[in-house]
């Protein structure tokens, strides 16, 4: 019979508790899957089965549960609306809900895992967000679609039947927040959106796949394994982040960007360099002025799809690795919001340098 999943006490009285819920059958014997619904592609509907450019977002958390029945031979489903929206809207209102509900979630004994359903413009920020900001054994799954709901050949269905298998697969555990998409299983530590339009959008090209799909079963490559610098950051207490820009560095690039930036309140600022984190020397002088003057973090990323950014001695700049600047810009946000001092910063990017 239907029922509708209650919401927890402690949780009502969170100032950044939402929450509807849905109502979906129960089975005792299948194991219990939270869906957290944001927006993007995945709930969206076109004005023809043929359109796949310029559709709106707006389908709930039930209706993407209803269109895979499926679903339901494998879970019991409660959900979630944290936000409908594209994921280029998606901001640290909606993170740290994601955040506080996750985890809330995930401590309960009869979860097994969950799901967010997400725009996959910035699907991978909030997966590496969510990577540094839950700390659990159970599986976390992002997911998304690159076609509306309404087309033909929709992708959102499969994918999202997939991200709840992968929620109650025992393979999927210790395997931090993963990305799912087109049967590819990612880590978020290292996939990225490729092609803006494509279905196969998400890769990670040099630390490639975590494992793939046949037949809705997941296929690992490799046992669990940690990547190099992994953290977590314990965000009970945190209802705002800091403020982080990235600057995109190019020819002629403007040397007021770095001042413009922190003049608007950047606490911290990542630069897409060009190559392995290179900049004009104009600029340079520009970002190193202001480091000198104001002592914020700047982080220096690469424009390049993949990468890594050594580190360079006596240099302004803390060297990103492999973070790409959306990722880097995440940790970043993160250390600051939890107060870390210059040193610490430069550490925690240092953890994920290669080691000899
Ligand atoms: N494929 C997508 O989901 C794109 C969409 N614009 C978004 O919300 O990110």
């Amino acid at each position: 019979s239907p029922i509708t999943h209650q919401p927890q006490p402690a949780f009502e009285s969170h100032p950044l508790f939402v929450r509807q819920d849905i109502q979906t059958p129960i089975n005792a014997s299948l194991p219990n899957v939270t869906i957290f619904a944001t927006g993007g592609t995945i709930a969206s509907q076109g004005s023809s089965n043929t359109q796949t450019v310029g559709y709106q977002v707006g389908l709930g958390v039930q209706q993407l549960v209803d269109a895979v029945p499926e679903i339901l031979n494998i879970s019991n489903i409660a959900g979630y609306q944290i936000s409908n929206v594209d994921s280029g809207s998606v901001n640290q209102t909606i993170l740290l809900k994601l955040a506080h509900q996750i985890n809330a979630e995930l401590a309960k004994d009869d979860i097994s895992g969950v799901v967010v359903t997400h725009g996959t413009d910035t699907l991978e920020e909030t997966a590496f967000f969510l990577e540094l900001a839950v700390n659990s054994s159970k599986p976390v799954v992002v997911v998304g679609a690159m076609r509306p709901a309404t087309a033909l050949s929709a992708d959102g269905p499969l994918n999202l039947l997939q991200a709840v298998t992968l929620a109650v697969s025992e393979n999927a555990k210790d395997r931090g927040t993963m990305i799912t998409l087109n049967d590819r299983i990612g880590s978020a530590y290292y996939t990225t959106k490729s092609n803006s339009n494509a279905l196969d959008t998400f890769v990670s090209v040099e630390a490639g796949q975590l494992g793939f799909f046949i037949n809705q079963v997941p296929y690992f490559y490799f046992a669990p394994s940690v990547p190099i610098g992994a953290t977590h950051f314990d965000l009970t207490n945190t209802t705002s982040l800091a403020h982080v820009d990235i600057l995109y560095v190019h020819q002629d690039v403007d040397p007021a960007l770095f001042n413009a930036s922190y003049a608007a309140g950047a606490e911290g600022i990542v630069f897409a360099g060009v190559g392995a984190g290179g900049i004009s020397a104009k600029a340079s002088e520009a970002a190193e002025g202001l480091f000198n003057a104001t002592g914020i973090p700047i982080v220096a990323s690469r424009r390049s799809a993949d990468g890594f950014v050594p580190s360079e001695d006596e240099s302004f700049s803390i060297a990103a690795g492999f973070y790409n600047p959306q990722k880097a810009r995440v940790l970043l946000q993160l250390a600051l919001t939890m107060g870390y001092e210059y040193d610490e910063i430069k550490d925690l990017f240092a953890q994920n340098y290669p080691k000899p």
